[in-house]
Parts: C-alpha cells; structure tokens; sequence
C-alpha cells in the first residue's frame, strides 16, 4: 500500500530525507496552490505537510477524505482547523523546539535594529544619503525588556537579553517565583511587566485569550517611548492600536515580523519611520527548517510505520481495554480540570489527584492526563491534548501525583483533585451518579451537589439570614436567570459558599455588584 503525502509549503529538502528513505511513500510537493486548487488536490492524500502559509480549514478537511495526518513544520498550529481534524479522526502534528533558537536569535535582531535603526539607517545610505543624526538609537544596556509570554521562546529570549545586560521581567501565567529565581528574571502580572519595561516583547501562542492581549489600553499603561516587539504571532498586538500609538509619540518603536493578515495586505504601519517589519521570518534559516522538517517527517514516517507519534497536538493515546472502562470518567477529569483552574487565581506548584473506589485498582493514567488538559488548556489553549498534558505540565514545573485508595466514603468512584499554589490547596472532588452523570461533590471542605457544566458561579459568604436571598434579587435584576443553587457552610454563622448554575454568563457589572453586597467575601466565574 502506498501512503500518499502532500508537501504544501516550501520545506528543507535535507529535512525530510526520512520521508525519501521510507519504504511505500509518495511524496508530492506543491507549494503554490490557491485554496481551491488545494482544495481540489486533497483528496487522496494520506498525509498533509505544511508550515504557516497554508490554512488547513475545516472545508478543507472536509474534503480530505483519505487524510490521517497533518504535520506542522514549526510550532503555532493557529493555521490548523484542530477541531474539525479531531472531529475527522486526523491526528495532527507539530516541531515545537526546532525553531526555538533561531525564532529567539530573530527576536534579538529585531530589537538591536530597531534600537539602533538599522534598516532606516540602511535605507537612507542606499538612496545615498549620508545622514547621522536621524538615526540616535538608544543601548539595551540597563534596559528592561519585558517578555509576555514565557515559554520556549520567551526563555531563550530573555537569556540572549542578559546577555546584552538587559533587566528582564517576564510575565506567564505558569511563571512560578521560584523559576523566575532559578531563571534570573524578574517576574510580575501582565500589567506589572508593560508599566516597568523600555521594551516590550510577546511570545505567547495566538489564542481567543491572546488576541489583541497588547491593545489601546494596554499601550496606556506602558512608559512613554516604550518599544514593542512581535515575532510571535499578529494579531497578539492590536495593529490599529499600535498605529496610533506609534503615531501619538507613545511607542518609540515598533519591531514586526508577524501580521494581523498573511501575506500582508495593510501596509499603513510600514508608512511610519519606527516602525520596522520582516515578512514572518523567525523560523526562517537552514538550521530550523532542516531541524522542523525533520521532526515532522520523522513522526509522519512514524505514524504511518507503527501508529506512534512524539508530537501530536491533538492525539488520546489511551489503550483500548483500558479507555473502555474509563472512558466515561474523561469528561468529569477535565471538568474538574478547568473548574479548579478557574477558581483560583494563583500558579500552581503541585497538583495531586485522588482515584478512590473502583477506579483505584487501574491505570487511570489518562484519566490524569485528561484533568490536566482541562486545567492547563485556559492558557496553552489548543495545542494541549491527552498526550500532550502531563509533559506540558511538567515543562511548567508543576508537580503531578496520582494517589489512590479503594475507600471511596459512599461512592463508588471519586476523584478529587487538590492544587497546591503558593496561596495553598484548593480542592474539588467529583464522581459519576449512577444515571445521573457527572457531579462535583465538594469544594475544598463545603460539600455541594453540582453538574459541571455551562456557566458557575462560586460566592463566597458568610452564613447570615437574607445574603441567598439578595444575591438572588441582584441577579434576577441583572436579567440572569438562576438554574439551581447550592449552599454548603462549615459551621452556623460562619464561612459558607453558594453554587450558582446560571443560564448565561454574568456581566462584568453584574459580577462586581455582587461582590459588593453585603456579607458576600467575594465571587468567582466559572466557565465548563
Ligand atoms: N515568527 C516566527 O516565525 C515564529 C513564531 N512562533 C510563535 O511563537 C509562539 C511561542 O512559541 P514557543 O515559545 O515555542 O511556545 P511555548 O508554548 O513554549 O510558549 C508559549 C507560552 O505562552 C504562555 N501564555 C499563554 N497564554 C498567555 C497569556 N495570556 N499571557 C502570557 N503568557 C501566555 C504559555 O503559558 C506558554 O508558556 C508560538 O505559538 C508561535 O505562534 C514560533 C516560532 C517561530
Ligand atoms: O513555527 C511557527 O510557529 C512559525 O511561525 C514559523 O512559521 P513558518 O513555518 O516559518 O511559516
């Protein structure tokens, strides 16, 4: 049988000799295709390859009948419909460190360029202009750069900044303060990080939380003259933002190789002398794409060989006897994933997850796994899956333990899961009802009854006469309907919690007004 595979973007040729070694493969490469044309050839391929210029959409996918892999020759999968290739069974595949090194040493050039404006210099002396004092720069010695997002890149970054005797504070919300001592840098919120920095810096993954994460608002808080950098992804800088603030006179410059659209469309920004641009070059040198199409025809051959893959982005790789048994406790693990991650606000150092009852005398690995996804996908967003979880979790420095015991306190399974952060433990614990689905039974030591799913309010009070009562009229006048209501104190007249189901989520406003009743300590969204 031969495996078809369809090369749609420009790759390193040295790179995918395991792809030209391999046994029963036909490797066709088309780089310049239109989306129709794609859209025509798909059909019949076994294996898709690209990098960032192809959209992989669901239309796409749709009609890729034969598809059953889709390798991303560098990192962001922002290009890559991973819901429709899950929903279509199409693992999908990435190279996350091969690119790290030469994304950061771009990152770095874009800085010293733009601090010391060497293309405008360059572009002056080629119309032969002999002109040196248009172009005063300012040194990075002593300097703060402030790096948002702190990853792979984001690491490498700040230690080539260092280097340069640069201050780095960073801001990410797995940056715990002992890494950041462990790493040299400063650490801080995101607000903290953009008031104190001379340069700007974003490395996060283009996601719905990320997207204009650098917009007007953010802009006024940063220091007058401030440069920003983006060799990550467009659109995590609000570009009509950025224009106007490089036009007030607020941001000094401007260091682009990433854009809202690709291939560039816009070229207002490029109209103003601070700013400097390159056309999505971070990834671009030999070294990387040999080393990124490497990884990604390794795990292609891989797959196709042996149905194994190191980099899948969206693959459960559970075994089968073992999903059956506890399949239907993967829904209730991430559940309680996200439901404790969106309770509390701070890092989390370690996380301990207790199997008890029935679900204690097996492998229930994945079923870890499964929470994790839940709990680090606020931030990671897509790219975290079953098999990618623990890893991830891992590389954060976040701590997982499995526990189990076969005394289960009247259930016949229970999970509990306990996050350890530098404010303390916070816990959740929850089981399936016997056809009644999945239940959150407890918080912290409050004992609840609540389905978790859609949209939650967790309030915090103190056990008077009329406080359920006024949070209900509150809500009621912000035109929020209440589903159900749960209430759990630890003793009469002391602390005590609501569990609010409701139809919708709540305003901003609604939240605050609710925080400011009387008796109420304070009120958390949540979001399953
Ligand atoms: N210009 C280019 O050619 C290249 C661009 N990239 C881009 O760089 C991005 C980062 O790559 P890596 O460092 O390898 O990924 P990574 O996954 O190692 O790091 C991303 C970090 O962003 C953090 N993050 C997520 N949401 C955040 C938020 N709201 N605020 C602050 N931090 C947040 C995550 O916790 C994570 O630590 C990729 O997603 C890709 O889009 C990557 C390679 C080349
Ligand atoms: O790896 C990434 O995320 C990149 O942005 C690199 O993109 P490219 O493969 O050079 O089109």
């Amino acid at each position: 049988m031969t495996f078809h595979i369809l090369i749609s973007d420009p790759l390193s040729e040295d790179g995918i000799y395991p792809l030209r070694q391999a046994n029963g493969v036909n490797i066709v490469m088309e780089t310049n295709l239109t989306p129709e044309q794609l859209a025509d050839r798909i059909d019949g391929f076994d294996a898709l390859i690209v990098r960032s210029q192809t959209q992989v959409t669901r239309e796409l996918i749709e009609k890729a009948s034969n598809l059953k892999i889709i390798g991303r020759a560098g990192v962001g999968v922002d290009n890559i419909d991973l819901e429709a290739a899950t929903e279509y069974g199409i693992i999908v595949v990435n190279a996350p460190d091969g690119n790290t090194n030469s994304a950061a040493e771009h990152t770095m050039a874009m800085i010293m360029s733009m601090a010391r404006k060497i293309p405008q210099a360059f572009h002056a002396l080629r119309n032969q202009q002999w002109d040196r004092k248009s172009f005063v720069g300012v040194e990075l010695k002593n300097k703060t750069l402030g790096v948002v997002g702190f990853g792979r890149i984001g690491q490498e970054v700040a230690a080539r900044a260092k280097g340069q005797r640069m201050n780095v504070i960073a801001y990410d919300p797995f940056l715990t303060a002992e890494r950041a001592e462990k790493l040299g840098v400063d650490f801080g919120s995101v607000e903290d990080v953009l008031k104190v920095a001379d340069f700007v810096t974003v490395h996060t993954p283009l996601l719905k939380e990320t997207k204009h994460l650098i917009n007007k608002q953010a802009f006024e808080i940063m220091k007058d003259g401030v440069q920003i950098v983006n060799c990550a992804r467009g659109g995590i800088i609000d570009e009509n933002a950025l224009y106007d603030a490089v036009k007030s006179g607020k941001v000094a410059g401007a260091a682009l190789d990433v854009f809202e659209q690709e291939p560039m469309v816009d070229f207002r920004l490029l109209d103003l002398p601070e700013v400097i641009a390159t056309p999505h070059l971070g990834a671009s040198t030999f070294e990387a794409q040999e080393s990124v199409a490497v990884d990604v025809s390794m795990d292609v051959v891989s797959y196709f060989t042996t149905g194994t893959v190191r980099n899948s982005v969206n693959l459960p790789s559970v075994p089968k006897e073992i999903m059956k048994k506890i399949e239907p406790y993967f829904d209730l693990s991430e559940r309680l994933g996200t439901f404790l991650t969106d309770l509390i606000d701070a890092t989390a150092e370690e996380v301990t997850v207790r199997y008890a009852g029935e679900l204690a005398n097996m492998d229930v690995r994945p079923l870890t796994r499964n929470m994790l996804k839940g709990m680090l996908k606020r931030h990671l967003g897509k790219q975290v899956n079953n098999v990618n979880a623990l890893y991830l979790a891992n590389q954060k420095g976040i701590v997982v333990t499995e526990q189990k015991t076969t005394e289960s306190k009247g259930f016949t399974n229970l999970i509990t899961v306990e996050i350890k952060t530098a404010e303390g433990i916070r816990k959740a614990a929850g089981t399936l009802l016997n056809g009644q689905g999945a239940r959150i039974v407890k918080v912290d030591d409050y004992l609840v009854d609540v389905v978790p799913e859609g949209h939650l309010l967790y309030v915090r009070h103190n056990d008077r006469p009329g406080v359920i009562g006024r949070v209900g009229t509150l809500l009621g006048q912000e035109n929020v309907n209440i589903a159900t209501m749960q209430v759990g104190r630890s003793i009469v007249g002391g602390d005590a919690i609501m569990m609010l189901s409701i139809d919708k989520p709540a305003e901003t406003s609604s939240l605050e007004q609710l925080g400011n009743l009387e008796e109420i300590q304070g009120v958390t969204p949540i979001n399953l």
